[in-house]
């Protein structure tokens, strides 16, 4: 019987401004993001209905009725499909993991059924964070999330870090005291990793402030990754709680990370380089 493999990548901002706010409530952002290596996993077969199985280490965190964002998405298709979520990433961590999950199963779905992708619109009402998880590569967004220019960057080593709270992403937004920040200036082409790292650390997560004031154990997060050896950027990634560090080789990410499980058990943590997965989630027939 075919079935079809896809991967779900972290989303990582690397910057995340937030410019202004729609009449709707939502909120309008400029902001640059690039894909982990790590993250969910996606098995998609032929059935008579859609059914979904849920596991992983972080699948108890996260529905497998309807509301499940995967399902959602693959019910979009109006055919069946036995679909099994392995669920590494936190959820409500602001890494994207239920948009990822989404986007993977929409190109999960497209591959199983011949059908085309969902339109636009339909990809945006599943979440902001959706349409730039369809295709995982570097990219500003702007507009709620679904203005996207694919850009070029150096892939960045890189440590994320959760402390295992749940920060509402509605909530921070909320919590946000200016909405009319400024945007991002325009992004250089990057010599190296280096020149990069140097770039972003004059931008902002806008929604660190708000999120650090209802968690302030991500203030801590911060300032652990900062002090790694090798750490050149500590920042917060879309409206928390997940915390990125920046570096300059893989194997400096590697040590840093280890040092970190070691020293803090409690905190779900990874690494790997920041930067282009579109090969890897591109779904695989077996
Ligand atoms: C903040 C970001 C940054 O990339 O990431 P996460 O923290 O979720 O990873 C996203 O904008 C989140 O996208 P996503 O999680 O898909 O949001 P949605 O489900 O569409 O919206 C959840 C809620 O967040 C708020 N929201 C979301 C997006 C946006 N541009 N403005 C908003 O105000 C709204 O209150 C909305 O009801
Ligand atoms: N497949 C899924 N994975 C994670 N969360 C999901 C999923 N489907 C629905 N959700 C719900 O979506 C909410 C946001 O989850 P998530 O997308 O992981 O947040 P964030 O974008 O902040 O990382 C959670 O409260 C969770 O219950």
């Amino acid at each position: 019987m075919r079935r079809i493999d896809v991967f779900a990548p972290a989303k990582v901002n690397l910057a995340l401004h937030v410019t202004g706010q729609r009449a709707d409530g939502y909120h309008l952002l400029d902001s640059l993001v690039a894909f982990s290596p790590v993250g969910d996993g996606l098995t998609l077969a032929p059935a008579e209905g859609l059914g979904l199985k849920v596991s992983g280490p972080e699948g108890a965190a996260v529905p497998e009725g309807p509301e499940n964002l995967v399902l959602k998405a693959a019910a979009l298709f109006g055919v069946g499909a036995a679909v099994v979520l392995e669920k590494c990433l936190p959820a409500a961590s602001g890494i994207g993991g239920g948009s990822s999950d989404a986007a993977a199963a929409l190109r999960g779905m497209a591959a199983l059924t011949g059908q085309p992708l969902p339109e636009a619109g339909a990809v945006l009402n599943l979440g902001a964070d959706v349409p730039m998880c369809l295709d995982p590569r570097p990219a500003r967004t702007r507009g709620i999330g679904d203005d996207l220019t694919p850009v070029t960057l150096p892939t960045l080593p890189a440590v994320l870090v959760n402390p295992r709270v749940e920060v509402p992403t509605p909530s921070v937004f909320k919590a946000l005291r200016r909405k009319d920040n400024p945007p991002l200036p325009e992004i250089p082409a990057f010599a190296d990793a280096g020149a990069c790292i140097a770039w972003l650390a004059e931008q902002r997560n806008d929604l660190q402030a708000p999120a650090v004031a209802q968690a302030p154990v991500i203030a801590e997060v911060l300032a652990v990754l900062a002090a790694l050896p090798g750490c050149q950027l500590a920042r917060m990634s879309g409206s928390g709680a997940t915390c990125f560090g920046l570096f300059g080789t893989e194997a400096e990410a590697a040590a840093a990370q280890a040092a970190l499980a070691a020293s803090h058990p409690g905190w779900w943590s990874a690494h790997g380089a920041l930067g282009d997965q579109a090969q890897k989630a591109a779904p695989q027939l077996r």
